[in-house]
């Protein structure tokens, strides 16, 4: 943590809004998405905070937290969220509050007071609160529950995207209006003074700059533990009646009820359809083959455009210009046949990446990826799996290595190691340009479809891997679990466009530092031999003679030939470098005849299920704390990628023989 005076925490339900503020408030750029259980660690920010009529300016660290529902945690994200308020002794918590669900919500809020945490209540949400024409008497919240109560609207402001956001019937909160900038005012102003003020009576604080204390006056209140002892062992019915019933005043007493019921109104009358029991899979199913189709058609357009600035444009200039410069000639070839063909044959697949990310990205916005994973809790339940699996599992379509952290939000250990084992299974970003090549060669009328048929397989095999583990070595009851289901929301511009760009940024990043160094590693073992001569033939290169040894294996599923068994190989380093080392290796002609349809949807549906990358591989052992169990996973996946390629290879082969 950053050297500084102050820490504040941010505390709060999940989905609450916490890291929605805390990206305002530190400018970081943190995940936020429309489900519970979004962020999984502590993380650290800093905001400057400057003192009216001062020039000093002091840095102060904001932490945000995972959510949690009370002081009684379950699950290991929980545990970090609490651990914090309790042992780092904060020297403010902001208790993020969802307005919408007050009832609910403010039990941490008691909890949190009755640790002696020094508070103030931010009541997020509130534009959702005016738009159902509710309202909430604060001073009178703030009188009964004996801390400061400051309204906001954490996703507002005077940025470009908000004005956006409005002309596309985004309608603000006028109570809020200012309400980020009044908390952090508050923020600064507790900061200033003494807890003894605060916490005895709130009322008390001194306006900003009437009185100061020097740093040693600056006295914490500290925990008393025995309090914390309470928390874990307390008579939980009687305590909790007592809250809900003071909640219960509170709520009566500030809270005027509006007619509508906006959000509500409109999450039902979309769930209606979208979550319907017949409806609901067919409809995600024709979504996301929508959303393929459009990456191949609108991104495939500019992909032909990037493929021909690599391979013609760029690669002709450089060969001129070695050629006029008298360069040598291996220097020209790593430079063009190594780096350009293998970093370029990985970008070449950015738009298509792109527009997946755009749609993705607004699917987890806006609160349908939680409704997708409540259609398949029905699923899920059946096997013997938490529903809370799924949350991982959708994280694993953008990356396996966030999605496996993920899974520490389960707090049963056989089902946590159950999500680890499978969440590979979900096709990762990195995968899409390997089916992207295949298909912009062998598939072009069936692109959706393809990608569809790829995706959907990665789920299913995830789904029969989960009963299988939980049937073996993971046997053990799961946690019941209710899917809190979110209600829908407009996402915010501004975050969702941060999202996709942070997210193609990174595949763009990995295509210029891993791929380009597996590039040039790959070009040098297929142009030298073990005694580091130049080769004629690649294939009596390093790679060559590792390949044509190994390849055999893969003769059975339809790609015995030494460069595809080298791609996978080289597979492991980073996925994307399966398309550099298939770029480096084949001519275009070469490709084409000793891929056939068939071979190469066998080859796809091996890249899609065999042991992720080295990143995620590092991630699986980290978080199952054991190499026996990471490797097991990993030649578990490697298993079923065979047995499955292998399948698809021959009942595709049947097919073309009988019925086309
Ligand atoms: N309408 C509205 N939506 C908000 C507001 N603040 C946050 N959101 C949305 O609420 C959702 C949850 O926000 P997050 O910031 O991820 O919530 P969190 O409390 O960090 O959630 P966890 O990390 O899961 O505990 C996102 O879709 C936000 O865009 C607000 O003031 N008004
Ligand atoms: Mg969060």
């Amino acid at each position: 943590m950053a050297d500084a005076k102050y820490t504040i925490a941010l505390a709060g339900n999940p989905n609450s809004g916490k890291t929605t503020f805390f990206n305002r408030l530190t400018g970081s750029n943190q995940k936020v998405g429309n489900w519970p259980g979004v962020t999984i660690d502590k993380k650290v920010g800093t905001y400057t905070k400057k003192t009216p009529g001062k020039d000093e300016k002091e840095t102060v660290n904001v932490v945000d937290l995972p959510g949690i529902y009370s002081l009684t945690p379950y699950s290991e994200e929980e545990i970090i969220a609490r651990n914090f308020i309790v042992d780092e002794n904060p020297d403010l918590v902001i208790d993020i509050v969802d307005a919408t669900n007050l009832e609910r919500n403010l039990y941490l809020t008691f909890e949190l007071k009755k640790l002696g945490c020094p508070i103030i209540v931010a009541l997020n949400m509130m534009d959702e609160v005016e738009q159902n024409g509710t309202r909430i008497d604060f001073d009178k919240m703030s009188e009964m529950l004996g801390v400061p109560v400051i309204p906001i609207s954490a996703i507002e402001g005077k940025s470009f995207s908000a004005k956006v956001a409005k002309l596309m019937g985004y309608k603000s909160s006028k109570v809020a209006e200012g309400g980020v900038e009044r908390l952090i005012q508050k923020t600064n102003d507790i900061l200033d003074h003494s807890y003894k003020f605060y916490g005895d009576n709130p009322e008390a604080i001194p306006a900003s700059g009437e009185k100061e204390f020097s740093g040693d006056a600056f006295e914490k209140k500290k925990f008393d533990p025995s309090l914390l002892k309470h928390a874990d062992e307390i008579n939980y019915d009687a305590h909790s009646a007592e809250i809900y019933d003071e909640i219960g005043k509170i709520v009566s007493a500030t809270v005027r009820e509006g007619e509508k019921t906006v959000q509500q109104d409109r999450t039902k009358k979309i769930d209606n359809i979208l979550t319907n029991k017949w409806l609901g899979i067919p409809i995600f199913l024709v979504l996301m083959f929508i959303v393929f189709e459009l990456s191949f058609t609108v991104g495939g357009f500019f992909t032909d455009w990037i493929d021909v600035f690599f391979n013609e444009t760029l690669a002709g200039f450089v060969e001129e210009w070695f050629e006029s410069a008298g360069t040598a000639d291996w220097m020209a070839d790593l430079v063009i046949n190594g780096i350009i063909a293998g970093v370029g044959g990985v970008l070449t697949f950015v738009p298509q990446i792109f527009i997946l990310f755009v749609f993705l990205t607004l699917m987890e916005d806006t609160g349908y990826m939680a409704r997708v994973a409540f259609l398949l809790d029905r699923i899920f339940k059946k096997i013997g799996l938490s529903g809370k699996s799924f949350i991982p599992l959708i994280l694993g379509f953008g990356c396996s290595v966030p999605a496996v952290m993920a899974a520490r939000t389960l707090d049963n250990e056989m089902d946590r190691k159950t999500t680890i084992f499978i969440t590979p299974f979900m096709s990762c970003g990195a995968r899409l340009p390997i089916y992207a090549l295949f298909v912009g060669v062998f598939f072009t009328a069936y692109y959706g479809l393809t990608m569809l048929f790829l995706y959907v397989l990665g789920i299913l095999v995830a789904i029969a891997s989960a009963w299988l583990l939980k049937k073996t070595i993971f046997k053990g009851p799961s946690s019941p679990f209710i899917m809190e289901l979110p209600p829908y929301r407009f996402p915010d511009l501004y975050t969702y466009a941060k999202h996709i760009w942070e997210k193609t940024r990174g595949f763009v990043i990995r295509a210029g530092t891993i791929i380009f160094l597996a590039s040039v590693l790959i070009w040098f073992l297929q142009g030298y031999d073990f005694s580091f001569a130049a080769v004629e033939d690649s294939a009596d290169s390093i790679l060559g003679v590792i390949g044509n040894f190994i390849a055999p294996i893969f003769e059975p599923l339809g790609f015995g030939d030494w460069r595809a068994a080298m791609s996978l190989f080289t597979g492991f380093i980073a996925k994307e470098a399966v398309v550099s080392t298939i770029e480096i290796l084949y001519t275009p002609e070469d490709f084409e005849m000793l891929f056939t349809p068939v071979i190469a949807l066998a080859f796809m549906v091996f890249t899609l299920l065999y042991l992720p990358c080295l990143a995620a591989f590092a991630t699986i052992k980290r978080e199952l704390n054991s190499w026996k169990l990471a490797i097991l996973a990993a030649v578990y996946q490697t298993a079923v990628a065979y047995v499955v390629a292998f399948v698809v290879y021959r009942i595709g082969l049947l097919v073309v023989q009988y019925l086309i």
